[in-house]
């Protein structure tokens, strides 16, 4: 008899875990390679499962995949741990069904690859798993409904032995991408899965509760694979609590819930499994049950108003001054305050303060941010990179952010850790810029990355970076189209020292509806120029520029003076051409920010004057 005809008749119980089994060979080693070096382990609790009353087994291949074996340099041995998986299955599985088993790839980034190289990486492991002749497929641990999806089809246009496909929640009844569990199984369903359910991440208590929005499909068997609780860490491993009676009586749930394949995923034993087995033991499965409405969706229509028009409104209008004042790397606030204070005095927009700009630590953003408005009611441009938040970390700043009324961001990805005071300091880069882009318009609609309402709509305004210090300028005008298309309102640059490049910039992204304010930093030394010039990517300062710091030589008098003649020369050409100015203060001077706002502002006076006469 087939698996499928079987389960018409009866409730089958599925295997347990075989990864976490397999820890004691290491945490990071791979798990699927001891098909290969250590095939008697694997039979072993194979074995061990089919005793305590599994019905089925999966091959030990969940990562047997060119993508997942390449991370420990094992591509080339994909055909064999994937060939003997099935070997070793078929072995110990006495008269059990055997499925060749395949996870999912993707997590909560789905740039980190792209749909063709997953696609290209199942299809070989498919084809491998299919020449074995299993009993059938079972792909798991799918967190992502699009490549569930993706693989799916390849995988039925193959094959008509039998598919489990379960997906994995984000949080009880909801993928990580907000499709409602109930519409994710019947999509697989009707994709051709002969069977489709839940595995991993969540407990038995989630699952049921899960399932109980979920119908019995005509098409498409349920199955459920509970890890069996939440796992704590314990000298650097994961550890699961085990609770035998709890399961037994998960079991009847899921029964009562229509599933008809009962397993078990993380942390689960060749115990739990037993459980399991004796409670359904004997028991005819559900076909009909009550299926409960899902509460109705949140609706959130809440948005506070905005009192200020947007950084980027204002420079699509009229002349808009943003300096940035780095926030201390002291604890001393006086200096900063004092200097923001100051600037303030000139008419500016707003101060735009870094996040650990150079990959250094300073006073938290948000902290200084929050204190410039109370204080000094002054607006602040907020930059968050990508590097030093994962994205729980992102999601509470930007909740945060809100919270304090701290609506401008600047979603950049961070200069490298490697140039900072932590130079083994590890980089998250859990987003990306355009990602941290889209997340932020997202927050705007109410909704978080998983799709979770937010209970209000966020107001920020978002800018991008944009680095015109490179080889080709169109690929750099390119990025931004591309962040115009991710949500960025507008663009704040990197300094600009010439003349001619001021003009190239204006000629390359005059086409861009989003402002882009123009960054100039005034030069402080003949040192500080010989440094930009020949240490900062991308900037070279003309000969004349450098020979004006160096007549400067050691009178901090002169340096300076030089130092504003060539910003004022720089901004005189920059006013014409652009809106948006951003000031760069060099090492909280604010006097020179100031006397450049002011001159601006002297300027743009003059020329209403002349305007108006
Ligand atoms: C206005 C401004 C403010 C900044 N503030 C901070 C800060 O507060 N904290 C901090 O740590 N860093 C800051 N940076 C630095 C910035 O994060 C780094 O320069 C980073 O390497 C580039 O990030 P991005 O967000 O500008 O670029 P992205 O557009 O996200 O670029 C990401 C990657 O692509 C590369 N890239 C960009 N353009 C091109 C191109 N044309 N061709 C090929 N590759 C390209 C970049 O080098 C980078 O590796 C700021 C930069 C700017 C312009
Ligand atoms: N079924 C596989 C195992 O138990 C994968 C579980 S989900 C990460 O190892
Ligand atoms: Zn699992």
């Amino acid at each position: 008899m087939g698996l499928l005809q079987d389960l018409e008749e009866r409730i089958l119980i599925g295997d347990g875990a075989m990864g976490t089994l397999l820890y004691s060979y290491g945490i990071d080693r791979c798990f699927e390679e001891l098909n290969v070096s250590k095939p008697e382990e694997i039979k072993r609790i194979h074995k061990a499962y089919v005793e305590a009353g599994a019905d089925i087994v999966q091959t030990n291949t969940y990562g047997a995949n060119f993508i997942k074996l390449s991370r420990y340099g094992l591509e080339d041995d994909t055909k064999r741990i994937n060939q003997e998986a099935v070997r070793i299955a078929r072995a110990s599985s006495d008269g059990a069904y055997v499925l060749g088993t395949m996870g999912g790839i993707r997590t909560f980034n789905k740039n980190a690859y792209s749909l063709e190289e997953i696609k290209r990486s199942f299809r070989e492991q498919l084809y491998l798993l299919l020449h074995e002749e299993p009993d059938g497929l079972l792909l798991e641990t799918y967190y992502d409904l699009e490549e569930a999806r993706e693989v799916l089809k390849i995988a039925r246009k193959e094959t008509e032995l039998p598919i489990m496909l379960n997906v994995s929640m984000h949080e009880q009844g909801v993928l990580q991408d907000g499709t409602p569990l109930r519409e994710a199984l019947r999509s697989i369903a009707g994709l051709g899965a002969d069977i489709t359910g839940i595995n991993c991440r969540l407990g038995p208590y989630h699952m049921i509760e899960a399932l109980t929005e979920v119908p019995i499909f005509r098409d498409a068997y349920l199955s459920v694979y509970p890890n069996s609780s939440l796992p704590s860490l314990e000298g650097g491993r994961l550890v699961y609590d085990t609770d035998d009676a709890y399961f037994r009586e998960s079991a009847i749930q899921f029964r009562t819930q229509g599933a008809r394949i009962i397993g078990g995923c993380c942390g689960t034993t060749p115990n739990h499994i037993r459980a399991m087995a004796d409670a359904v033991h004997g028991l005819s499965p559900v076909t009909d049950k009550e299926v409960k409405i899902r509460r109705e969706e949140e609706v959130i229509s809440v948005r506070d108003e905005r009192t200020d028009p947007g950084l980027d409104e204002i420079a699509a209008q009229k002349r808009s001054i943003i300096v940035e004042l780095d926030p201390p790397k002291k604890l001393n606030f006086g200096k900063f305050l004092q200097a923001a204070a100051e600037l303030k005095e000139t008419g500016i927009e707003a101060l735009t303060l870094a996040d650990n700009s150079l990959a250094t630590p300073r006073i938290s953003n948000a902290a200084c941010g929050s204190l410039l408005k109370e204080r000094l009611d002054i607006r602040s441009l907020v930059h968050i990179t990508c590097r030093d938040r994962n994205i729980i970390g992102l999601q509470s700043h930007l909740m945060g952010l809100d919270t304090l009324g701290l609506t401008d961001i600047l979603a950049i990805t961070g200069d490298p850790s490697k140039i900072g005071d932590f130079p083994g300091a590890t980089s998250v880069y859990d987003l990306t810029s355009f990602d941290l882009i889209r997340l932020i318009k997202q927050f705007n609609e109410g909704i978080s990355l998983s799709g979770k309402p937010l209970g209000k709509k966020t107001n920020f305004s978002v800018a991008g970076a944009f680095n015109p210090n490179v080889r080709h300028l169109d690929k750099a005008v390119k990025r931004l189209e591309k962040k115009i298309e991710c949500g960025a309102d507008y663009f704040v640059s990197q300094p600009v020292y010439s003349e001619q490049q001021l003009i190239d910039i204006h000629h390359e992204t005059k086409h861009l509806k989003t402002p882009v304010y123009i960054g100039i930093m005034p030069l402080t030394s003949s040192r500080n120029a010989e440094f930009i010039h020949h240490e900062i990517p991308g900037i070279k300062l003309s000969d004349s520029i450098r020979e004006k710091m160096a007549q400067g030589g050691e009178d901090k008098r002169k340096q300076k003076a030089e130092g504003l003649a060539i910003a004022k020369s720089l901004l005189d050409t920059a006013c014409e051409l652009f809106n948006g100015i951003y000031l760069i203060t060099p090492f909280l001077r604010s006097d020179l920010t100031s006397e450049l706002a002011a001159y601006i502002k002297q300027k743009d006076e003059k020329r209403a004057d002349v305007y108006l006469h």
